[in-house]
């Protein structure tokens, strides 16, 4: 199972995270963010790690530049962005792109299906008062009506408490087509600081599962 660390935002965190090689890490393009990378610089990094921004409802263009001046490998679209614009954004620039979903007891993964042809992966997280990073958990069962082969990470509050749903998860049919684990505000010692010890523990126990 694949990690995404999200929501770094300063160089010396950035670094130390990156030292444990999360397969992804996130970046947040969205102004009304704790973690809103502003002109923060983000370093060089390992080539196994893919660096991710997340926006919401952000412009092609603003998407285009950011992409271009951060080398980012993957857009997260996290807002209210509709399969056209996906497929815009697939035709201009060469990144792979996650739709993120904000998923409450109701929601219908029907939805995913007009995104499948331009997307590369879905993301589930739990709709809260905030676009993201609110910091709990939507009920995982709801997955085990996912209509699509689509690889999708899980997302929304996951902490080191999780890891007993975690395994049952991991072990139900809700996960066949789990890609990646999406770890945010519950590693945090203040928005956009991860703690490194944390992430580590989480990592460990991961591969154990
Ligand atoms: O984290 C944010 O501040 C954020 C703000 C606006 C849009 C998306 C955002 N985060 C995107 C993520 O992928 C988070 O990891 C995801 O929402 C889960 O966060 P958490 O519930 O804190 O684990």
């Amino acid at each position: 199972m694949k990690v995404k660390v999200c929501g770094m935002k300063y160089m010396d965190n950035i670094l130390q995270v990156g030292a444990l090689q999360p397969d992804y890490m996130g970046f947040i393009f969205y102004k009304n963010s704790t973690r809103y990378i502003a002109n923060e610089l983000i370093p060089a990094l390992s080539q196994n790690i893919n660096k991710v921004g997340v926006f919401v409802d952000a412009s092609l263009k603003d998407i285009e530049i950011a992409v271009h001046k951060y080398h980012l490998q993957v857009v997260q679209l996290h807002g209210e962005e509709t399969p056209s614009f996906c497929k815009s954004l697939q035709k201009s620039l060469n990144v792979k792109i996650i739709k993120a979903f904000p998923v409450n007891d109701y929601f219908d993964f029907s939805i995913v299906r007009d995104f499948e042809p331009y997307v590369s992966f879905f993301l589930f997280d739990t709709q809260g008062k905030l676009p993201g990073g609110n910091g709990y958990s939507f009920n995982w069962s709801l997955l085990e009506s996912y209509p699509s082969n689509k690889p999708f990470f899980l997302s929304g509050g996951i902490s080191l408490d999780s890891i007993e749903s975690l395994k049952k998860f991991m072990y139900s049919s809700a996960a066949k087509h789990c890609h990646a684990i999406d770890l945010n505000s519950r590693f945090e010692v203040i928005p956009g600081v991860k703690d490194v010890e944390k992430l580590k523990a989480f990592q460990q126990i991961l591969q154990t599962l």
